[in-house]
């Protein structure tokens, strides 16, 4: 059995890299906010045209988690609430960030956002994550 924490999570279905179907998403750190780009394919879409708002709020949900596991923060999501602005099309790329807004003992407040390149927000989204 292979008990490396980050062997383990190599099948995370919006960042494992050996997911077969997941979203294989990368970030980066850039003033104190993690960024990750993702363009949705057809595969990822409800109505024609537009993201599924699970999959929406899965991008949510990974960019303020795993900021937190970036910076050596073992967190799970106690807490999802997500904002549909806007239809999230497909075949446009995204630009999803995520930010720590608070921290109350091993509870850390997020925020998060999905944007298109002309600025526009098609969705926001606010967690809880407890540290376990
Ligand atoms: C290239 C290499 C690849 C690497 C690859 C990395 C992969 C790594 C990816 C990381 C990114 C993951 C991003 C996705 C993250 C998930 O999707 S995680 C999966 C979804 N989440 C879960 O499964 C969590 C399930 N829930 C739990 O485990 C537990 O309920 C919790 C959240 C740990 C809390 O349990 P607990 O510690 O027993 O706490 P509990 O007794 O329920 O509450 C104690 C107190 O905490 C506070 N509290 C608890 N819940 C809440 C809440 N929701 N709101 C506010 N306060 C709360 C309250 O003060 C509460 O007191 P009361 O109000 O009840 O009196």
């Amino acid at each position: 059995m292979n008990t490396n924490t980050e062997d383990r999570n190599q099948h995370c279905f919006a960042c494992g890299p050996k997911n077969p179907i997941g979203l294989k998403l990368t970030f980066r750190e850039e003033n104190d906010t993690y960024v990750a780009r993702f363009t949705p394919g057809p595969e990822h879409q409800s109505y024609d045209g537009v993201m599924h708002g699970g999959l929406v709020s899965t991008l949510l949900d990974e960019i303020m988690g795993g900021y937190l596991y970036s910076k050596g923060l073992y967190a799970v999501t106690a807490k999802l609430e997500v904002r549909f602005r806007a239809p999230t099309p497909i075949g446009r790329e995204l630009k999803i960030q995520g930010r720590i807004v608070g921290q109350k003992r091993t509870m850390y407040e997020m925020a998060g956002e999905i944007s298109l390149p002309d600025g526009t927000v098609t969705a926001e989204g606010k967690a809880i994550l407890a540290i376990v």
